[in-house]
């Protein structure tokens, strides 16, 4: 991997699937870098490849083409299904992630409290998943994501099914976690409020092939996760942009 501090590097990566005439190309020639503590959000429309993005950066699948680097052996993932085990309690579903990262038996009961702790939830520690309203299954998923120790998080729209009050207390939370941590963040969303709201650096990705065709730097334009007049702006600009690439994906 190049460069000093990149914890994600996709370079000129390719996705096809199939083959002969059902070949289809979902992601063509991508190119992203993320360095340390970055935040990065990727948008597009729907079918443009950004969760294939993430599962080739996840090592869930492979690249046709290209070479995709992340330090740190496996990062985490945090997909909109928490995929937590709903008959166990919220400290035993974080202290199984901490097994499987190696941590040693004495310390995971105590580890599991303080990632909860740190995530909003250190009365729900002996709840199980079941009992848990949707915002804090959430939020277990995200202890248990840390509980994997990685310098990386890859998160495909992991709020896209709460209320809005509940997401943005989650988007708080989330930014303080990851400030703290010095955790890079990449995050896929199809919206355009959410991704200027959290992101240092926003990606558009095209459809038919999915590129990355457009780049923001969320932090030259307005301070994230407030509701500025810049923020709104960008929000409009990003979402113009959007639009021009569904019209010509239409076109194809
Ligand atoms: N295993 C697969 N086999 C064949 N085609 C696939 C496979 N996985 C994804 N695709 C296709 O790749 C394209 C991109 O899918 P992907 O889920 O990455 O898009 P997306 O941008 O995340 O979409 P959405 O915003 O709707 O979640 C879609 O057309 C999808 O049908």
């Amino acid at each position: 991997m190049t460069g000093h501090s990149a914890v994600i590097e996709v370079c000129g990566a390719t996705k096809a699937y199939g083959t002969g005439t059902a070949r289809r190309v979902v992601l063509e020639d991508v190119h992203l870098r993320l360095l340390k503590s970055e935040f990065v959000c990727v948008v597009g429309a729907s079918g443009s490849g950004k969760s294939t993005l993430l599962h080739l950066v996840a090592g869930l699948d492979t690249a046709t083409e290209g070479r995709i680097g992340v330090t740190a052996g496996r990062p985490a993932v945090m997909f909109q299904d928490h995929a937590l085990f709903p008959w166990l309690t919220a400290g035993k579903n974080v202290e199984l992630a901490l097994r499987l990262a190696g941590i040693a038996p004495g310390s995971r009961r105590e580890q599991a409290r303080s990632l909860l702790a740190l995530v909003g939830l250190a009365e729900s520690h002996g709840q199980r998943v079941h009992e848990l309203s949707g915002g804090m299954r959430q939020r277990v998923a995200l202890a248990r994501a840390l509980a994997q120790g990685t310098d990386v998080l890859l998160m495909d729209e992991p709020f896209a099914a709460l209320d809005a009050v509940t997401r943005r207390v989650l988007h708080a939370e989330l930014l303080r976690v990851c400030a703290e941590r010095g955790t890079a963040v990449l995050f896929v969303t199809h919206d355009v409020g959410e991704a200027v709201a959290l992101a240092d650096r926003v990606v558009l990705m095209s459809s038919d092939p999915g590129r990355v065709v457009a780049e923001w730097s969320v932090g030259l334009r307005s301070a994230r996760g407030t509701d500025t007049p810049d923020a709104a702006g960008l929000v409009d600009e990003i979402t113009a942009r959007l639009g021009e690439e569904a019209d010509c994906s239409a076109r194809r």
